[in-house]
């Protein structure tokens, strides 16, 4: 068996997301949870991505989680890596994509990588190295404010400085803007002074073909799921990739509908008040989950009762910067994450069990702990949503169909995402719309 493409993403809605493009772009992708057993079965697939929980964890063992998944990747004869992570670079200067990166090069006997993290079609370009979420620089996006990882630098070429000890450097949009020949040239200059990691200006999609043209044989790639949508056609023209008619084919969804939000990204609280004002929904506090035993069984009662009537019902610990902060004053970062990540697992299997079959959850560690406490080992990629975000469909034990799952990164979606998620899937259902 030849995979095409190995990818390796630190967190699960990240990992999502590349799958998707590589979908739209014609690619046949499974995403597994963790680092799949040796004999998984793997028909009709061109891509793996492998998804990790590795973004806020310590460095060490993010390199080994990392090379755990390289090994599977070339066990299975990937013939191109990419390490998929943030497209807001989303770490600290402890690491993880620097020390990451660095391993997975050792463990591939490569010298240089490319860092591509931009994704246009939602709003992120890279320019001189900066990284803007929209018309915002990283630092003034929002996402001073994550809960888990700050981003306070918008200079890449700084950030990642401060995470590894080899040499960075840039390729410049002018460079770009000469073609795929020039940013190659480029790129082996850079070589001979020994940068290992080279970070891409990216402004608009013609820079990701630009890229993808110039490191489609490159050992390791990564980056956002950007890249990841121009990569497929330069596969097709090396002749390692066939067309198929409709890579993101899903069985019909059937049971109720919920949503669950552990995300507290501007994007996902403007999703969480669009739904609230159109459907019911309950909200999970972290100081209540801390002392009051009962606290999630009342949201899990008043879910229940909504869904009766076949829903959609929300479930969320979305809460303002303000609100946040003072949880994890009280209870530390960790711990108050931890609380609500623990509630929404929970419920999350009481209500699977209970004949949830269409399951949207938002935030990347949200998505980890949900999908954990389900138990899901893997997941076939289907229908877009909003960019970023496609519906999924994981086999689950005990439950004839299989349950249908969008995993939404916190920053992605239009503000009616929550509802509107559902009437994709019922449109795909009545066969009104497909990939
Ligand atoms: N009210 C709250 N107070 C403190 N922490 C919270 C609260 N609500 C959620 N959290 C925690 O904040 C973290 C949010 O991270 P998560 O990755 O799920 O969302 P995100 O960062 O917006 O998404 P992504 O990683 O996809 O960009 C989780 O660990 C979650 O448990
Ligand atoms: O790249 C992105 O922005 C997302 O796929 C993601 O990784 C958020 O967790």
């Amino acid at each position: 068996m030849t995979l095409v493409l190995g990818a390796i993403a630190d967190d699960f809605t990240g990992a999502t997301d590349l799958a998707n493009n590589l979908v739209r772009a014609g690619m046949r992708c499974i995403q597994t949870i963790g680092v799949p057993p040796s004999d998984l079965v793997l028909d009709d697939v061109d891509a793996v991505i492998v998804a990790l929980k590795s973004r806020s964890i310590p460095a060490a063992q993010a390199v080994s989680d990392s090379l755990a998944a390289l090994e599977w990747l070339q066990g299975h004869n990937a013939r191109q890596i990419f390490f998929k992570y943030c497209s807001t670079f989303d770490s600290t200067n402890a690491g993880n994509i620097g020390p990451v990166a660095d391993a997975l090069l050792d463990g591939l006997g490569a010298t240089q990588t490319v860092m591509v993290p931009a994704f246009p079609a939602n709003g992120r370009t890279v320019y001189q190295g900066h990284l803007f979420v929209g018309d915002r620089l990283l630092n003034e996006s929002g996402m001073q404010h994550h809960p888990l990882n700050p981003m306070m630098d918008a200079d890449l070429v700084r950030v990642l400085g401060r995470q590894t000890p080899y040499s960075v450097g840039l390729v410049p949009h002018a460079v770009l803007a000469r073609g795929a020949m020039h940013t190659l040239d480029h790129l082996a200059q850079l070589s001979t002074q020994g940068v290992r990691h080279v970070i891409c200006d990216t402004v608009d999609e013609s820079n990701l073909d630009v890229l993808a043209e110039a490191v489609a044989e490159h050992a390791l790639v990564t980056g956002g799921s950007g890249i990841g949508q121009a990569l497929p056609e330069q596969y097709r023209r090396k002749g390692w990739l066939n067309e198929v008619s409709d890579p993101g084919h899903l069985a019909p969804a059937s049971g109720n509908a919920l949503v669950l939000s552990g995300s507290c990204s501007r994007a996902t609280l403007g999703q969480v008040n669009h739904f609230l004002e159109r459907h019911p929904g309950v909200a999970l506090d972290p100081l209540l989950l801390a002392n009051d035993t009962n606290h999630w069984e009342t949201a899990l009662a008043f879910a229940r009762q909504h869904l009766a009537h076949g829903g959609p019902v929300l479930v969320y610990a979305s809460a303002d910067p303000e609100r946040v902060k003072a949880a994890q004053v009280e209870l530390g970062i960790e711990y108050a994450g931890e609380l609500v990540e623990q509630a929404l697992g929970r419920i999350a299997k009481i209500l699977v069990s209970e004949g949830v079959g269409q399951l949207v959850v938002a935030g990347g560690e949200t998505s980890g702990a949900v999908v954990s406490a389900l138990g899901i080992s893997q997941l076939r990629i289907g229908d877009q949503i909003d960019p970023g975000v496609p519906w999924t469909q994981a086999p689950l034990e005990g439950r004839n169909a299989p349950l249908s799952l969008a995993l939404k990164s916190g920053n992605f979606g239009g503000e009616d995402f929550f509802s509107r998620a559902f009437e994709v899937l019922k449109a795909v259902n009545e066969g009104t719309i497909s990939a």
